[in-house]
């Protein structure tokens, strides 16, 4: 089985990267927080509101697990997921993984400006969003950095380079 993870800081271009490098590969597309919101049969955003984090945390963990992948496949994560139970593990265990890594200043300047509610953000704007990413992001880098592969230069983050990044390790 070919399952590649992208893992990295909400923002920082997971469910981008995750529709075009599948299309290069010719390997099908999962986006984890989208098969979320379909079982659930609400946004995440109404879901934390409803049950709160422990309740999304419990059930996104369960959807990594229990999803049936097909043969090839890269899979999106959400931003949160490899800092909870052993997913990380899971995932160094069952496929590739790949940490998109971009800095706060720059995941700020995309979160402003994306149109799908963050409810970890909590509406945080200018500079009180950049230090909250700031703090999150040192808490949750060393979960991030268990990943196989790490995409961090502007000249990393393409499909053809994470291809390339990847074919380096097999
Ligand atoms: N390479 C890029 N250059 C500029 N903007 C980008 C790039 N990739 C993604 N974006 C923009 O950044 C925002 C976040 O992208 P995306 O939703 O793919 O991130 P994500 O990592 O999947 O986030 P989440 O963890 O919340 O699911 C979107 O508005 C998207 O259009
Ligand atoms: O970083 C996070 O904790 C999250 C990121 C998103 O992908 C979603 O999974 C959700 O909004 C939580
Ligand atoms: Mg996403």
């Amino acid at each position: 089985m070919s399952l590649i993870f992208l893992v990295g800081f909400m923002g920082c271009g997971k469910t981008t990267m995750g529709r075009k490098l599948s299309a290069a590969l010719g390997y099908e597309f999962i986006d984890l927080d989208h098969k979320f919101e379909e079982q659930a049969g609400m946004r995440i955003a109404e879901y934390f509101t409803e049950h709160g984090e422990d309740a999304f945390r419990q059930m996104e963990s369960n959807i990594l697990k229990e999803t049936q992948y097909p043969e090839k496949a890269v899979v999106s994560t959400g931003g949160g997921l490899p800092c909870f139970f052993d997913n990380m593990d899971w995932m160094n265990a069952n496929g590739q993984t790949v940490y998109m890594k971009l800095t706060p200043k720059m995941l700020a300047s995309r979160l402003e400006n994306a149109k799908t509610p963050r409810p970890v953000l909590q509406g945080k704007k200018g500079q009180e969003l950049v230090e909250f990413i700031e703090t999150k992001l040192a808490e949750r880098e060393p979960h991030y950095g268990k990943a196989a592969v790490v995409a961090e230069s502007f000249a990393d983050l393409t499909p053809e380079n994470i291809m390339y990044l990847l074919s380096t390790r097999q």
